[in-house]
């Protein structure tokens, strides 16, 4: 699905009239309707409702919701909010609606001191800004998203497009922001609901579609864009009949140090639950019976060093050197000592096909930077926030770090994955992609050993490097959804995503 700007968003609005056609009062009484119906289906009618209308059409939106409930028998007031003289169109018209079937409905507010007492438990839609805002709410506009804000605690606050004071393409970390439990957002994802500093603001997102029209849609090009469903079935090849365990690829693992067997345990079955033809892990003589019996279909070299890795090169005859793997898992559980550095550098020297670095590659790359170039072009690289301030620095706000990651994955034309609730994807052509699956059930340690083994069996099946950090995110975060509800997101942890691997791909 791709991600619009709010002027994206104008002209698609502007197509949609002028092509389908339709009149702007119309498609915004669809985009009501839409927001009535979600509500509802989730509210009964005892529920008092008091929609908060700014002088826009978010404002007008609002108030042909309370039209639509007050038509369906529920109760509903419609506070104006004057944060300026001048109405739109559509406002007004939407206004003179509401005033001629429901005059009583109406109530003005234009100071904070205006506002109604509410009954206890109402529901309170926020239609105050939408994509219309141009900058921070300041005056007695700001004092009235912090009242509002502490009526979220008592009462039911949902959004309209976006929860009022948060630009929809810029940071409004340190503005004042509506916090809404419910945001119902119109036809398409903006980009800040996708970022970690409006998580406590937007609370469960829900897209209505509203019929803009499908020829802008589809024809206009985005940078950002979010994984589905439909998207992975475009990209997932399933196996070939005459296939042997040649076809999917010979992978090494390279991984795991004393006390740290673990990462590199998960990372193999990951792996192999993915589907990878054959799989070597390299690992230090401490971990070799661990590797055997708890990963049987993987082989297994060791190092020369009993706790750590310092000769990743040994695991390959010497004839075809490390160049007889399709490609190269690094960094799960493999500690920064210092010999593991130079190993490190001497692989990057030696191998020139895609691989994923993941953990401790990446913190070793933070503490030796010059590395970070001679990355072969293609990888994958898999930092969590803090591994990624490490390598690339730090950022005022999220906005800032999404601009500085796809920044880095142009320049050193490597994929780069930040995890997170919606793991961002920054390709080498500047393109961004947020995976959609996934739950807080998964933040636990080894989730991420996990995705390392998944993307590495990919990686080693032929798909190409985009194909396998789209897919391999997506079935990553399908799998630990699974897990959740299996058996709950508290008491699942990175062994039950691998469980649920199989049922991830079934459902692809
Ligand atoms: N295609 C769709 O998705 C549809 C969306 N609809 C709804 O329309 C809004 C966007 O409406 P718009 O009128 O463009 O904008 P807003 O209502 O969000 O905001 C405009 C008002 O905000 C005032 N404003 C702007 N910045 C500030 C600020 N920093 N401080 C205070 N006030 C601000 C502006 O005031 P002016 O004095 O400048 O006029 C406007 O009053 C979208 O979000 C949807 O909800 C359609 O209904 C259907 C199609
Ligand atoms: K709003």
């Amino acid at each position: 699905m791709k991600i619009f700007t709010a002027t994206q968003i104008r002209e698609a609005d502007a197509y949609t009239i002028q092509h389908e056609p339709i009149s702007s009062l119309q498609l915004m009484e669809r985009a009501a309707t839409a927001c009535a119906q979600w509500l509802f289906r989730h509210f009964d009618a005892r529920k008092p409702f008091y929609i908060f209308c700014g002088m826009g059409n978010n404002g007008g939106d609002g108030l042909a919701i309370t039209r639509l409930l007050l038509n369906n028998g529920y109760k509903a007031t419609a506070c104006i909010v004057h944060h300026s003289n001048k109405a739109s169109a559509d406002h007004t018209a939407n206004r003179q609606l509401l005033e001629q079937q429901y005059p009583q409905s109406i109530y003005d507010v234009a100071a904070v001191a205006d506002l109604p007492t509410l009954p206890p438990k109402s529901i309170i839609i926020d239609a105050i800004f939408g994509t219309g805002l141009r900058s921070a709410i300041e005056g007695w506009m700001a004092g009235l998203i912090h009242q509002l804000n502490d009526l979220q605690t008592r009462h039911t606050l949902v959004a309209i497009d976006l929860p009022s004071g948060m630009l929809a393409d810029a940071s409004s970390a340190h503005m004042p922001v509506v916090h809404a439990s419910i945001t119902l957002s119109f036809e398409v994802y903006k980009l800040a609901f996708l970022l970690p500093e409006n998580a406590a603001r937007t609370g469960q997102v829900h897209i209505l579609p509203i019929g803009l029209h499908p020829d802008y849609l589809t024809q206009t090009p985005t940078r950002f864009h979010v994984t589905d469903a439909h998207m992975m079935r475009t990209i997932y090849q399933p196996r070939q009949p005459f296939a042997h365990k040649g076809t999917y690829g010979h992978a090494l693992l390279v991984a795991g140090s004393y006390g740290k067997m673990g990462a590199a345990v998960l990372s193999a079955k990951a792996c192999l639950h993915a589907g990878v033809g054959l799989l070597t892990c390299h690992v230090p003589q401490c971990g070799y019976q661990i590797i055997q019996i708890s990963a049987p279909s993987a082989m297994c070299v060791t190092d020369i060093q009993e706790t750590y890795s310092s000769h990743f090169h040994e695991s390959a005859p010497q004839t075809r050197g490390l160049q007889q793997y399709k490609t190269i898992g690094i960094g799960p559980g493999l500690g920064t000592a210092t010999g593991t550095a130079k190993a490190l550098e001497q692989l990057l020297e030696q191998y020139r096909q895609p691989m994923v670095l993941d953990a401790d590659a990446l913190n070793i790359i933070s503490e030796y930077p010059f590395l970070l170039p001679r990355i072969p072009h293609g990888s994958l690289l898999t930092p969590h926030p803090k591994e990624f301030e490490r390598i690339f620095g730090s950022s005022d706000n999220d906005f800032a770090r999404l601009e500085l990651l796809s920044r880095q994955a142009v320049s050193l034309q490597l994929y780069i994955l930040l995890k997170g609730r919606f793991t961002a994807m920054a390709c080498p052509d500047g393109a961004v992609y947020f995976n959609s699956t996934g739950n807080p059930g998964m933040a636990t340690g080894g989730s991420g050993d996990v995705l390392t083994g998944i993307l590495t069996s990919l990686l080693a099946q032929g798909y190409a490097p985009k194909a396998a950090i789209l897919l391999g995110t997506y079935l990553h975060g399908l799998a630990g959804d699974i897990a959740a509800a299996r058996m709950s997101q508290e008491a699942m942890t990175a062994e039950s995503i691998i469980d649920c691997l199989g049922p991830a791909f079934l459902q692809l």
